[in-house]
């Protein structure tokens, strides 16, 4: 595919054309089936996030859950669901103030922070149905306030509360990972560096006239090494594959989905799997969700961890650096950046 610079082709957010009426563009339709009738996928496990540094059945539960869906959902994570309410009240907010008010947090030039559409990296790629703010929270140092809304007025205070309190809750499941295979306390958590990034992705999908032609966004792993999602309360909308199957995730309105990204699937040798997922869009309700990104340092190398490598289970990857910077060119072409730095 030819690839064109993501500043030259900057279009109409969905949400404009939808105010517009104009016609669905064909960029938007997605090659491949859709399917809306899949199964509830009601068994992606259910994890008490309080019990895991006691509970040796809740840390046998955990490594089912990221060796089979690649992903659970937490619960007892130490966030009050009110808060949880709060952090959505602003996202959707924020997505319904006036085009004008947003543009004031545009992404600009080629950056890839800021409010905007998909980007367009390539000349035939199909579009996400979503409108996104972007923003880099952590470390404090590479925030760039000028896209931070400061409409509405406490937008800025909760995003900082709310990435406080995931990085603790990262801690600590990352604590509780590396106790699941049985590894030295710091087997991961040592490898993240001082300067780990936390990338938060608001995503607002509205409703769509052709939900079984256009996804909201398209089927990828996230580069992550965790991705923390709040979800909506009550849209469906996001799918997850396994073994060849689509499923819905269920939605529970006071827990955070954590999925495993390609930087755990990595230092786990493959053991925890990095999940593919889709989000779908839905021809009645908007949906909106969070998706905070926990990432290493990006200039740390990445690799399988040595206890977790033997005959038996051979190394599986190769040695990574800022592996995120790569991911949306693979992303927008529809290919898995693992793939390429596998063994
Ligand atoms: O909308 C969702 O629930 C998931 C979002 C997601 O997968 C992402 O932003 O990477
Ligand atoms: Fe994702």
């Amino acid at each position: 595919m030819a690839q064109v610079s993501p500043s030259s082709a900057l279009c109409k957010t969905v949400q404009q054309l939808i105010e517009n009426g104009d016609e669905l563009p064909d960029r938007y339709i997605w090659s491949g089936p859709i399917d809306l009738n899949v199964p509830l996928a009601s068994d992606i496990p259910v994890i008490d996030v309080a019990h895991l540094s006691s509970s040796a059945t809740e840390l046998l539960r955990l490594r089912s859950a990221l060796t089979s869906w690649g992903c659970f959902q937490a619960v007892k994570h130490g966030i009050d669901a009110s808060f949880l309410d709060e952090v959505r009240r602003l996202s959707t907010e924020f997505f319904h103030l006036p085009i004008t008010e947003k543009q004031k947090c545009a992404r600009q030039g080629d950056d890839y922070e800021g409010y905007g559409t998909d980007l367009v990296l390539f000349n035939n790629q199909s579009l996400d149905w979503n409108d996104r703010l972007y923003l880099q929270v952590a470390p404090d140092h590479h925030h760039k306030l000028h896209y931070w809304p400061l409409n509405p007025q406490s937008f800025r205070k909760v995003l900082h509360d709310y990435t406080a309190k995931l990085r603790q809750l990262e801690e600590q499941l990352l604590k509780a990972m590396e106790k699941s295979l049985s590894l030295a306390e710091g087997s991961f958590l040592s490898k993240f560096g001082d300067e780990q990034s936390m990338f938060a992705r608001f995503n607002y999908y509205p409703p769509c006239s052709k939900p079984d032609q256009v996804l909201g966004l398209k089927p990828h792993a996230d580069g992550s090494a965790m991705t923390i999602v709040l979800q909506d309360r009550d849209v469906l909308g996001l799918q997850i594959l396994k073994d060849s199957q689509w499923y819905w995730v269920p939605t529970l309105p006071d827990a955070l989905l954590v999925n495993a990204g390609d930087h755990l699937e990595i230092m786990s040798n493959g053991i925890y799997r990095s999940p593919v997922h889709r989000a779908v869009t839905n021809s009645e309700r908007e949906r909106n969700s969070l998706a905070v990104f926990c990432s290493p340092d990006p200039e740390k190398e990445i690799e399988p961890v040595e206890e977790l490598v033997d005959e038996e289970r051979p190394r599986m990857f190769k040695t990574v650096r800022n592996y995120v910077q790569t991911y949306f060119h693979y992303y927008q072409q529809g290919k898995r950046p693992i793939d390429a730095v596998r063994i």
